[in-house]
């Protein structure tokens, strides 16, 4: 249970448009993430959802029941959406234990039933020895147990969860990333997890939607969106991906294509419809640079900055047939590698991206 369909929505607030055509299609269970840099309609993308905010056009479905449509718009109340807020929404005068129970006494359950669920999903979440303290008295990563926990409760088929780690610490976040994990696989329902930050839609999602100025730039698995972004702002967006123009792109017919970066021959990988250009944008991460071997013919570059990373120092080189461009390179020890130096780099993979003249 859990299907969402959203359809060409659209939402403005006065002249601003901040949802344009958004269509998505999730599956029952799916986890998916929704990323994208500030502003860019993410949270009024989950509020429509949610029931908070009226659609100008398009339609939202869970299960084939149309939640928001022409002339439809059931309340938050009559989705059945479970909702984890930034601030986890607890009311501060309950306990834990209340404020878990009482949705379910709201929606009509038994006071031995109710009791009874509140009691498993507490242990569930490791909370069963807080159950009588107050909001106040948590941890924000405890507060936010408490959040989930109702979630749990309510067997809410779909779950949206708005920068649900935002306000925590590092090493909390890494923990409560596995609890969200965890909370997926028993719970079975359909996550929507507002995020900004893309490490944490990379590690959780099955799917992730990424987001630019109110559209869905692409929506893909993780590993797609790294390896194969569909346009410019994905590719620049996800993983420090960088972005270079090379010359005489001939594909061939095994998705590879080989092309001149600086006027050295590469080989990249492409769509299996990518046509032979005489110029092509390509991206490609850190990850894919090194310092070429004395057999590699590479682009000639100098040192211009390096940082000690621990287990890799991390370069900033200039090539020297376009001294103004950046790239970025991890060097694994033993570090024989000074700034100023004059060096020759590899490029070992990169991604055609498709041309916008055909998309
Ligand atoms: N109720 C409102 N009235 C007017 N403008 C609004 C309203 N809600 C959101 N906006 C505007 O809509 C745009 C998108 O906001 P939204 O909160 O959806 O973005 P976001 O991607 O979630 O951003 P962030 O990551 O910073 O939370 C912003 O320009 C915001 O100022």
């Amino acid at each position: 249970m859990g299907a969402i369909e959203i359809t060409g929505i659209h939402k403005s607030f006065g002249k601003t448009e901040v949802l344009r055509d958004i269509s998505l299609s999730i599956k029952s269970g799916e986890f998916v993430a929704v990323l994208g840099p500030s502003g860019c309609g993410k949270t009024t993308l989950l509020r429509t959802l949610a029931g908070f905010e009226k659609l100008d056009k398009g339609e939202i479905h869970v299960d084939g029941r149309c939640l928001s449509g022409r002339d439809i718009h059931l309340s938050p109340e009559e989705r059945g959406i479970g909702v984890v807020f930034q601030n986890y929404a607890l009311w501060p005068h309950m306990s834990v234990e209340q404020n878990v129970s009482y949705s379910l006494k709201v929606k009509g359950m038994s006071r031995t039933e109710r009791t009874q669920r509140t009691k498993d999903v507490l242990e569930l979440v490791g909370l069963d020895r807080l159950a009588n303290r107050r909001p106040a008295d948590l941890s924000g990563g405890q507060r936010q147990r408490v959040a989930l926990a109702r979630c749990l409760a309510m067997q809410a088929g779909v779950v949206l969860l708005d920068e649900p780690l935002a306000n925590l610490d590092v090493h909390l976040r890494a923990t409560l990333e596995e609890e969200f994990s965890r909370f997926h696989q028993r719970s079975g329902a359909t996550m929507f997890y507002i995020t900004h930050d893309q490490s944490e839609a990379l590690a959780l999602a099955d799917r992730v939607a990424v987001m630019d100025k109110g559209r869905i730039a692409q929506f893909a698995t993780p590993s797609k969106l790294y390896l194969e972004p569909s346009n410019e702002m994905v590719a620049g967006f996800i993983g420090e991906g960088k972005l270079m123009d090379v010359s005489n792109l001939t594909p061939s017919d095994d998705g590879m294509a080989h092309a001149n970066l600086f006027g050295k021959p590469i080989r990249l990988r492409c769509a299996s419809s990518a046509s032979a250009r005489s110029q092509a944008r390509i991206s490609f991460h850190p990850s894919d640079l090194s310092l070429a071997t004395a057999k590699e013919e590479g682009i000639p570059a100098t040192v211009k900055r390096l940082t000690y990373r621990g287990d890799h120092l991390r370069a900033e080189v200039a090539p020297v047939p376009a001294p103004d461009v950046s790239l970025t390179l991890n060097v694994a020890p033993p570090f024989s590698i000074e700034q100023g130096q004059h060096v020759s780099i590899a490029l070992n993979d990169g991604w055609v991206l498709p041309d916008p003249q055909f998309a």
